[in-house]
């Protein structure tokens, strides 16, 4: 008999979360039935659209969403073999049984060297994000200049690179001026802290005079309203995620986008990256070889130990990580 650990969702969240709202339990795991397996999570991920998806999709008690690494240590499933790895959609918890049906294999060819946490950052979800966004929503096209803001973050640091690759030029803005650095070392063209510029409008104006074709927006709020103004005519943002407003109790008002986007014409499209999953392969093959190449960077955050998962998710929405915000069981 299995005891899984598993957090569950205590209290709804009211505006930024907080550590009581989470319940750490313990489950008693049944023995296994044929096609089943048993797995055992190695790493978590605590992503931004935890926040906003418990609202819509979660009920107090329930486990937290969210996806991990997990390695098979018990299988009545011939589809898995017992020590392979695969991703999973089990919530926050360090055992679970599955089918099978939801769990996808590492790709075999996932070489050594890489730490299996890439599968839920850089060559998972995320990076999948960053390369679906701009290649299918930004429409990017070589020379043209790319802004990206929460860019040295787990979504973020990939578009910059990937836009890098693509022949752009790349504007990233995140939070410290450590962030900022690693923006530079990875190769973006410009970078800045939009925490300690005096004028975000000026800041963005002096980064690119002549404006934005692309912009790849994971922040919303303020931040967009400012940055729309500075587009390039027929210009496309791609609405990836919002979360300065996530945690906002009262909606913020306007300025509203449709002076810019009709003068601008602008194409300003939202997506979630889940539209694209039958290319899921595509984009991780793509992903892993530029990454295997070294043509794209990772940095992960990794905190340690499952009891610690509800404080690495805070961090995550304080803006703690540089790059892909990862638990280490
Ligand atoms: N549409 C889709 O399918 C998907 C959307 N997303 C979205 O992409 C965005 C980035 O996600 P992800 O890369 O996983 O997360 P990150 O790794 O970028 O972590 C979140 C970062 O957001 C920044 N941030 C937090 N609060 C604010 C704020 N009030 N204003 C500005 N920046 C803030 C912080 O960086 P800093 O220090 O720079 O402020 C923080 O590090 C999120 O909006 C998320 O919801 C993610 C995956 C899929
Ligand atoms: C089971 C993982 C589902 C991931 C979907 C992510 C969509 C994110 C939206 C905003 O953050």
């Amino acid at each position: 008999m299995v005891t899984a650990k598993a957090w569950v969702l205590k209290k709804h969240f009211e505006g930024f979360p907080k550590t009581s709202d989470f319940d750490l339990k313990k489950i008693e795991l049944p023995n296994l039935k044929d096609g089943e397996l048993l797995l055992e999570s190695v790493f978590l991920s605590v992503d931004p659209y935890m926040r906003p998806y418990s609202r819509r999709d979660m009920k107090e008690g329930d486990i937290m969403i969210g996806t991990q690494v997990a390695r098979i240590v018990e299988s009545k499933n011939p589809a898995f073999t017992v020590g392979a790895f695969v991703v999973g959609s089990s919530g926050w918890r360090t055992h679970f049984i599955s089918d099978g049906k939801d769990l996808q294999l590492l790709p075999s060819n996932w070489p050594e060297s890489l730490p299996k946490s890439l599968a839920l950052g850089t060559v998972g979800m995320p990076g999948l994000t960053a390369y679906f966004g701009l290649l299918e929503v930004c429409k990017m096209k070589p020379g043209e200049t790319v802004l990206v803001n929460a860019a040295a973050g787990a979504v973020g640091s990939v578009v910059g690179q990937l836009a890098k690759i693509g022949g752009c030029k790349v504007v990233g803005c995140a939070g410290s001026d450590d962030k900022v650095a690693y923006l530079k070392e990875i190769g973006f063209d410009e970078a800045f802290n939009y925490k300690t510029v005096t004028s975000l409008d000026e800041a963005l104006r002096k980064a690119s005079p002549d404006g934005y074709d692309c912009f790849f927006d994971n922040v919303g709020g303020e931040f967009a309203s400012i940055a729309i103004n500075q587009m390039k005519k027929y210009g496309r943002i791609a609405v990836c995620g919002a979360i300065s407003q996530y945690n906002d109790s009262v909606p913020q008002k306007g300025p509203y986008v449709q002076v810019p986007m009709v003068f601008k014409e602008l194409q300003m499209e939202g997506f979630v990256v889940t539209r694209w999953n039958n290319r899921r392969e595509e984009g991780l093959k793509a992903l892993l070889k530029w990454v295997v190449e070294g043509k794209v960077k990772y940095h992960e955050q990794v905190t340690e130990g499952f009891e610690n998962m509800p404080m690495a998710f805070l961090g995550m929405l304080k803006g703690e990580n540089l790059g892909k915000a990862i638990v280490k069981v």
